[in-house]
């Protein structure tokens, strides 16, 4: 299995501020790949890392089989803030990307800006935020990238352009095989076009596998009242709420949890999400149980 990004023992500090602490990550080639966390968790950081935009403090990566390349025709980035210039028209925008890019491909390019409904003489700067995103999304497709890095490009697009614009994503994944890391907030799209996730919380990596693997080896698990720590070999909980004489956990067990004492059932994503979302919280309030 070739790998799209390789990354060992990552770390990136902004002064004495650290966005993302040991990341180690194998993310295969060929997968859209989900990438959540909330807000502050090093998303946008390590998106960056990869496209080269910005340096490791320590540890190494590779993209593609090599040390990461600002600009590379290779890979396609979509940053946050969904960058164009202002006084350029999607013409220009369209000419800067023919001539920047060897593979550029100009019906594909000018196909979507058709479809879109945007005028190609529209100065970039007059467009909506959600068009801004359509305008940066389909110069970063043109280049016809091994690696498309897209950093929460659904957040500024209204409910059905935000389904097109997915639906786009997925067509055009499936004819081209390009490999795609995508960030976002919004748990249940990335469940509707991701086959493997990675959730980062605090700088760290908490989870990563394929979508479908996660979600064999998750369990919602409830039952009278149990200590997390006495469930037994191979089960690993990783939220765990409690009443004083019941417990709701989610549970990560690679082998069917059968215990007649619980009460077993699947999980989705969004769920398992917000489980490891939330671990750092729990991991509080059991220290302050304890200290009750
Ligand atoms: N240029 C910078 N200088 C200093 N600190 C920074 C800089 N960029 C990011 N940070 C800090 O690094 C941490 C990670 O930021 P990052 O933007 O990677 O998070 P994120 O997961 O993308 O967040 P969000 O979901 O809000 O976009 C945050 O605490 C942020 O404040």
């Amino acid at each position: 299995m070739t790998s799209a990004v390789v990354t060992q023992k990552l770390t990136k500090k902004y002064g004495r501020k650290t966005a993302l602490s040991d990341c180690s990550l194998d993310i295969p080639a060929g997968h859209v790949v989900g990438l959540v966390g909330p807000n502050g968790a090093g998303k946008s950081t390590l998106l960056q890392l990869v496209c080269g935009q910005l340096n490791p403090t320590a540890g190494s990566l590779t993209v593609l089989g090599a040390p990461p390349v600002t600009g590379s025709p290779r890979i396609g980035f979509v940053a946050q803030d969904t960058p164009v210039y202002g006084s350029l028209s999607i013409e220009d925008h369209l000419s800067f990307g023919k001539h920047l890019n060897p593979a550029w491909d100009d019906d594909l390019a000018r196909e979507r800006i058709e479809r879109l409904d945007l005028d190609p003489k529209q100065k970039a700067g007059k467009l909506s935020g959600g068009q801004r995103a359509q305008v940066a999304l389909t110069l970063a497709i043109a280049k016809r990238p091994e690696l498309l890095l897209l950093d929460e490009p659904v957040a500024a697009l209204d409910p059905l352009a935000r389904r097109e614009f997915l639906q786009g994503l997925m067509e055009y994944v499936a004819e081209s095989g390009t490999s795609v890391v995508m960030s976002s907030h919004l748990v249940a799209d990335l469940e509707r076009v991701c086959d493997y996730m990675i959730v980062l919380v605090k700088s760290k990596v908490r989870v990563t596998g394929e979508v479908e693997e996660l979600l064999a080896t998750h369990h919602h698990v409830t039952g009278a009242r149990v200590d997390p720590e006495n469930l037994g070999p191979g089960r690993t909980v990783i939220q765990a709420r409690h009443t004083d004489v019941q417990s709701s956990l989610v549970v990560r067990s690679s082998a069917p949890i059968d215990d007649p004492a619980f009460s077993v059932a699947g999980i989705d994503l969004e769920d398992l999400v917000l489980a490891y979302m939330s671990e750092a919280a729990n991991g509080r309030d059991r220290v302050l149980e304890k200290q009750r």
